[in-house]
């Protein structure tokens, strides 16, 4: 199931016409449909396709039939006997049923924006996890598309069609995967718990929690890379990363914190994936800080960034403390900078490839994490309230004075609000 639709093979290559409907209210990659189309360039070459070529129509409706109009069919197919085509990409989402009257009409591929960023994390997932995801959100994106025969289906394969005594063909393939669906759920549920006990188990070792997050592309592995050393892909490509990747990071006062990469975001990221990637998504919601990644560089930053606070919210991780790093400034050279406007939050100006900027941003988490410095007088037999001060925060010192006992603790602001509370009527009066 999880081969991908394209073959790498240079003799085998899949050579792509992409097609761009431009209506009113239709769901592409970006609102600007040239800048969308640049996308699905970029997303077509990281699953390996040579572009051949683009075409755009501007039209007031979706043909339920052809998607396009039954003109630009005949165009597309001309197109693609001149070029040599083997496929067509489309930069929207389209139905089973145009995907397979567009196959018999031009006999080629049809692929979609939400089926080619499917393809490009099947060829990604590594993880056990991060395939078992992959798998769920392509067999959940093919189930209501299933009708009839169609290419599609033969390709995605892997034991899907076997046809049952007395069934239509259809049904057992119905049936087939929503077993599979069901199957797949199972296993990433016990995933999701050993990965939620793992996860309890470091938040309780009290060691702070930094994610990377951002649109794909803007440079989180790189910084990852520059700031740990850590051995990770780092692509001018999309989606080079799919597994979250945790590694220590040492802050300038010797503190130990965890840095956790994260996938990358895209416009319209299919909801199959969303839903499927959730589990993995969620360590950013149990972040004690987020660094927002953005390519200053690019044409559709203002875009992005709404994309990744959209993607966000939706997974319940807004309103988290956040470092705004705009990266890549170095290849923003003449540009006015007239974007650092982010009225508020705080932001960083840098590029990943300089050690002075990577110096700013590690000072720049250590304050951000480091809490309000307070200072508690407890009556030495509360052991119980010495222990909590230990747990919520880093004693800095510790003097007896009688039978009490000063501690200077170092709190971060979130872990005193939940678990210590109760040291609040201890604290010193200023
Ligand atoms: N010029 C320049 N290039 C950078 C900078 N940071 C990252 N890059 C380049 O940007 C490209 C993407 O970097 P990655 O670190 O893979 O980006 P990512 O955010 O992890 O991307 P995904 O994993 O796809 O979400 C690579 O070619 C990097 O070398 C920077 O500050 N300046
Ligand atoms: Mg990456």
């Amino acid at each position: 199931m999880r081969q991908s639709t394209y073959d790498t093979d240079t003799d085998l290559q899949d050579r792509a016409i992409l097609v761009s409907l431009v209506t009113p209210n239709i769901k592409r990659g970006s609102s600007d449909p040239e800048l969308s189309l640049q996308e699905l360039v970029s997303l077509a070459e990281t699953a390996g396709v040579e572009v051949l070529a683009s075409m755009t129509q501007n039209k007031e409706k979706v043909d339920t039939k052809w998607f396009i109009g039954k003109g630009k069919v005949e165009e597309l197919r001309a197109m693609s006997d001149e070029l040599g085509a083997t496929t067509a990409i489309f930069d929207q989402e389209l139905s089973g049923a145009q995907v397979r009257n567009l196959e018999e009409a031009l006999d080629l591929k049809i692929i979609d924006r939400t089926q080619l960023i499917l393809d490009i994390f099947a060829q990604r997932a590594k993880t056990r996890e991060g395939i078992i995801q992959v798998e769920l959100a392509q067999l959940s994106y093919l189930l209501p598309r299933l009708s009839g025969h169609g290419k599609n289906l033969s390709r995605l394969g892997g034991g899907i069609g076997t046809r049952g005594p007395g069934e239509s063909k259809l049904e057992t393939d119905r049936r087939h995967i929503r077993d599979r669906i069901s199957d797949l759920k199972n296993v990433l549920d016990e995933v999701v718990k050993h990965r939620t006990l793992h996860r309890e188990r470091r938040r309780k070792s009290g060691v702070q929690q930094v994610a990377l997050v951002g649109y794909t592309n803007a440079g989180k592995s790189t910084l990852l890379r520059e700031l740990t050393q850590a051995d990770v892909y780092v692509e001018n490509q999309l989606f080079a990363t799919l597994d979250p990747t945790s590694r220590n990071l040492e802050l300038p006062s010797g503190k130990e914190v965890v840095l956790t990469d994260t996938v990358g975001f895209i416009q319209n990221l299919p909801h199959d994936l969303v839903a499927a990637f959730r589990a993995t998504l969620e360590e950013v919601c149990e972040a004690d800080l987020v660094l927002h990644v953005i390519d200053s560089a690019s044409e559709m930053r203002e875009e992005q960034i709404s994309v990744v606070n959209n993607i966000m919210r939706e997974l319940g991780a807004d309103g988290k403390p956040t470092i705004m790093v705009y990266n890549k400034i170095d290849m923003c050279i003449g540009d006015d900078h007239q974007f650092l406007r982010a009225g508020g939050q705080d932001t960083l100006v840098m590029s990943a490839f300089n050690k002075d900027d990577l110096q700013r941003l590690l000072q720049t988490v250590q304050d951000k994490l480091s809490g309000d410095t307070r200072v508690f007088h407890v009556p030495a037999d509360r052991g119980d309230l010495i222990a909590l001060a230990y747990r919520t925060g880093d004693v800095i010192e510790q003097a007896v004075d009688g039978d009490i006992i000063k501690l200077t603790v170092e709190l971060n602001k979130q872990d005193f609000k939940v678990h210590g509370h109760r040291l609040a009527a201890y604290a010193e009066q200023v």
